[in-house]
């Protein structure tokens, strides 16, 4: 039986999973720690691969991999194949000015026309977590390193070229040294840019050039759902990886994650990691002027539509900090207090925000009374607040048509018992809980096995691997929590 890797180099962690091609049987698993802070190193991003791969058993016994990332981050390689400056990530807002130029620029001067043309022209009207809004901000404020800038990577296409055996000239890890051109990526990811149209699936170098200033950078090639992009060399010093792997297209997190979930129209993931994501796939992105729905790509040739918001599993290890309490605990203490928490209210906006967008907004606890300063309504009011800024994202998915028919809840604060039992509450809807698992490591399996079958018959559709969904916890609709959050949201 054939084995391949799945990897989700995301925000706090690396995370591997190997599964037997055939059956998508679990064999083995592995990760380690990225380093805190929006913007980072990506030489962390390849020590903590290799460590999670170790932790895996090692990969040497891998016929395929492929890598899914946090999407976004600028990965500004020069000409010798080095990072031209720490990446920027996804969660980075210094390019929020920058992406409100871009916005009215496009609109010649207009603010609304120009967030209409960005959604229709890249799917998604532009926040500081598109790339070519920190493209922008480089040219602006580091013009030195934007004159060295030669490629431009996303977190995904940089780890996949890495284990290729490509990067810096003389670097051990990297014998077949910094050649961009064999950079590549996949429409999902490339779906993330800003200058990639998903719809028409070419990259739109006239936007590039609007945030950057030119365009004589290389892009990574974007290739099909299923096409190996490269195969992995057999002399990267220290590298976990056996030499000849194949190394599939890879996706952006929400598109491996949909694709580990084997979503179809009418599925919605909901993921509480370090972004909060509402997704759905759909035959077609639209083109949502509001700015409040991405439409990105998925990682089989559909569109991936998304809300995300910047505050979620991090919400609760605020809680945790401020109360001083394990996950356990945390959970115990919210499910204490009642729904709505006696109108205590927490509008979670602790890293500004991205749906809505406000990048310099701040969190604002509301309703303090005598009653309500207790450690139960507190823990349960940011529970409540983070979720409630999801449902304003399955609203927002509603307006643009999206249907609803099954609520899938992942990510590792989908984990706590009260995340669980609160979320029918506040989406009123019945939700579904997965196994256990890491879903955005497990598409990348799904993908990779798919990229091995495509490898001896071209026409090879996605292995058909089964997801269990463990529990499905009924509707118990409580509008109080809703209402009294946009009430607060809207003074905020
Ligand atoms: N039982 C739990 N309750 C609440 N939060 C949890 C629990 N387990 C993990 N988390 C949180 O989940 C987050 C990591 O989730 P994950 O989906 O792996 O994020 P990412 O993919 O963005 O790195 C961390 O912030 C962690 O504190
Ligand atoms: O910005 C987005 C999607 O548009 C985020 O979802 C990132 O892709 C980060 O993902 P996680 O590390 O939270 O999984």
């Amino acid at each position: 039986m054939p084995l391949v890797a799945g990897v989700d180099t995301s925000t706090q962690s690396c995370k591997i999973v190997v599964r037997d091609a055939e059956t998508g049987a679990l064999v083995r698993t592995g990760s380690a720690k990225h380093p805190d802070g929006t913007e980072v190193d990506p030489r962390h991003w390849w020590d903590a691969f290799q460590e999670a791969a170790a932790a895996a058993g090692g990969l040497a016994d891998v016929a395929a991999l492929a890598v899914g990332g946090q999407q976004h981050g600028m990965v500004a390689l020069d000409a010798e194949g080095n990072v031209v400056r720490d990446a920027l990530l996804w969660n980075d807002t210094r390019s929020a000015a920058a992406a409100e130029e871009l916005i009215t620029e496009l609109g010649d001067g207009d603010r609304d026309a120009g967030a209409q043309a960005w959604a229709d022209a890249v799917g998604s009207v532009l926040v500081a977590s598109l790339t070519v809004t920190k493209l922008r901000w480089l040219r602006d404020n580091e013009p030195e390193n934007a004159a060295r800038v030669a490629a431009v990577a996303l977190p995904h296409d940089w780890l996949s070229w890495r284990i290729a055996g490509y990067g810096p000239a003389g670097d051990p890890t990297a014998p077949l040294g910094p050649q961009l051109d064999a950079l590549f990526t996949d429409r999902s990811d490339a779906s993330g840019t800003g200058y990639y149209d998903a719809a028409s699936g070419q990259y739109r170098p006239d936007l590039l050039e609007r945030a950057l200033g030119r365009t004589d950078v290389v892009l990574p090639r974007v290739v099909g759902p299923a096409e190996a992009g490269a195969v992995a060399h057999p002399d990267v010093a220290g590298s976990a990886v056996g030499g000849g792997a194949l190394i599939g297209p890879g996706a952006g997190d929400n598109a491996g994650a949909s694709l580990g979930l084997g979503m179809t129209p009418g599925d919605i993931a909901i993921s509480i990691g370090t972004s909060g994501v509402v997704s759905a796939v759909a035959p077609e992105r639209t083109a949502d002027g509001s700015g409040a729905i991405n439409g990105f790509a998925d990682a089989t040739g559909n569109a991936l539509m998304l809300a995300v918001t910047l505050n979620a599993a991090r919400v609760l290890d605020a809680a945790r900090e401020v109360l001083d309490v394990d996950f356990d605990e945390l959970a115990e203490l919210a499910l204490q207090a009642p729904p709505g928490s006696d109108g205590l209210v927490l509008v979670p906006y602790l890293e500004g925000e991205r749906t809505p967008n406000r990048p310099d907004a701040t969190g604002t606890l509301h309703g303090i009374r005598l009653a309500t300063s207790t450690r139960p309504h507190l823990a349960r009011a940011y529970i409540e607040g983070m979720l409630s800024g999801l449902a304003d994202g399955l609203d927002a998915l509603r307006a643009q048509g999206v249907a609803v028919e099954r609520v899938m809840l992942i990510g590792g604060a989908a984990q706590s018992p009260a995340v669980q039992q609160i979320a029918p509450q506040v989406f009123g809807l019945p939700i579904g809980i997965p196994e256990p698992g890491e879903y955005v490591a497990d598409g990348a399996a799904r993908q990779a096995a798919w990229t091995l079958a495509a490898a001896s018959d071209a026409g090879a559709d996605a292995p058909a691997w089964s997801t269990t969904i463990a529990t499905t916890l009924p509707a118990d609709p409580r509008p109080v929590i809703r209402e009294q959050y946009a009430a607060v949201r809207d003074l905020v």
